[in-house]
């Protein structure tokens, strides 16, 4: 057997995630299945180099001695030893970071929501076409096993077409307690539930629903609802639907997201013509998905399905973002362009609808 492709990961920021997705691309493949390709972490760039080379210390471990330390995003994009970035920087940066990789004509992984709004993202995907560089949204939920297995029962026709569902994302931050300036309250960091934990409901209305074959990628109309705290004005609860009818599928999804009520159900309930699928929670992280067939109404037969892996699952996005690379790809076919293209221009329309306004300013690009 051929050699392992070594992928070459620089990382910017040294925040919670960039620590969590560093962790798991350190594991090893083959406890996953996977053999053909491996990841090595060669820079760490932060807006301080005390902590780039901290994070080295205390992340990379025995990694630590291929990995350098930079005090500026621009000298990890300038690095001949850097094959792709990950972007891990608050929301509002996300546009400006990876602008910069792509035109230093590095590939990009970029945290979710990829951008603030759906122009900056056009804006981005352009530049990554014009420097022919790979791009994606590090939307790791769509990569996981469970995901491709709900997919394949979704689709396989068993239990007919899906006709409604229900996905919420609701996490505790304890916003009373926080300082305004945490990017959860801040709206200058794009703050509130749906941009951070929106786009978990959404990847399962996207890969319920808009990637359907009956659904031939039509596009859903959108009714979007938002409280906001009065801590800072940015939302707290947000709940959106999607309605698909233009093709040949008839369905509906009613999604949620809150910064200030925790609980891990209902996750995310899609009801087909024979059955219903049941993911629990939490949505951006499975472990488990139930599937009932129905018999005239009542559940004739039940299965439940669990996973299990090596690490946290944030490194099988990496998988694909190396294969693409390798195969001369600017797009993973799985989390293509027009996916993360529709969760913004939701977004945008949710915003809109919900009078959600970002400070002057925050948009890089505006339609
Ligand atoms: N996929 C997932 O499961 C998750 C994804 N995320 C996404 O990742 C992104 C980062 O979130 P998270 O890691 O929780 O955030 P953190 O606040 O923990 O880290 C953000 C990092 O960005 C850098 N940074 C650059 N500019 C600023 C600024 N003005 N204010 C604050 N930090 C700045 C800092 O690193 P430095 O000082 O080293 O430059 C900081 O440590 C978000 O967009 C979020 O949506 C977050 C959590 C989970
Ligand atoms: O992506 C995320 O998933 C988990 C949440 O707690 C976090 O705020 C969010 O960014």
């Amino acid at each position: 057997m051929s050699q392992p492709l070594v992928f070459r990961w620089g990382i910017i920021s040294t925040g919670m995630i960039a620590n969590v997705f560093v962790k798991d691309l350190l594991v090893d493949p083959k406890t996953r299945d996977v053999h053909d390709v491996v990841h090595k972490v060669t820079a760490i760039g932060s807006r301080s180099v005390t902590k780039a080379q901290e994070f080295i210390d205390s992340v990379l471990e025995s990694d630590k001695a291929s990995a350098k330390a930079y005090g500026s995003y621009a000298e990890v994009y300038a690095d001949k030893d850097v094959d792709v970035i990950y972007v891990a920087t608050p929301h509002t940066y996300h546009y400006e970071n990876a602008m910069d990789a792509i035109k230093a004509k590095k590939h990009v992984l970029c945290e979710k929501p990829v951008t603030v709004n759906a122009a900056e993202l056009r804006s981005l995907l352009a530049a990554a076409k014009e420097n022919n560089v790979f791009f994606m949204e590090a939307m790791w939920t769509r990569f996981h096993p469970l995901s491709l297995e709900f997919k394949e029962i979704s689709e396989s026709g068993v239990l007919g077409l899906p006709i409604a569902m229900h996905a919420d994302l609701s996490v505790d931050f304890g916003i009373k307690d926080l300082p305004k300036t945490h990017r959860i309250l801040d709206p200058m960091l794009g703050g509130g539930p749906l941009l951070d934990l929106g786009p978990y409901p959404l990847v399962w209305a996207i890969m319920a629903l808009f990637e359907h074959p009956s659904n031939k990628y039509s596009q859903p109309s959108i009714s979007g609802s938002m409280v906001m705290t009065p801590i800072t004005g940015v939302d707290s609860n947000t709940s959106f639907t999607l309605s698909f009818s233009k093709a040949d599928l008839s369905a509906q999804a009613v999604l949620s997201c809150s910064i200030n009520a925790a609980g891990l159900e209902p996750g995310a309930t899609i009801r087909y013509e024979k059955g219903v699928i049941k993911i629990a929670g939490p949505l951006y992280c499975p472990q488990s998905f139930t599937v009932q067939y129905f018999e005239k109404g009542k559940v004739v037969r039940e299965e439940t399905r669990n996973f299990e892996y090596a690490g946290r699952g944030m490194h099988f996005q990496a998988d694909e973002v190396a294969r693409c690379v390798r195969d001369g790809k600017i797009e993973s076919e799985v989390w293509s362009h027009k996916k993360y293209l529709l969760e913004m221009d939701i977004f945008d329309e949710v915003r809109r609808q919900g009078g959600y306004v970002l400070p002057p300013g925050v948009e890089k690009v505006t339609a």
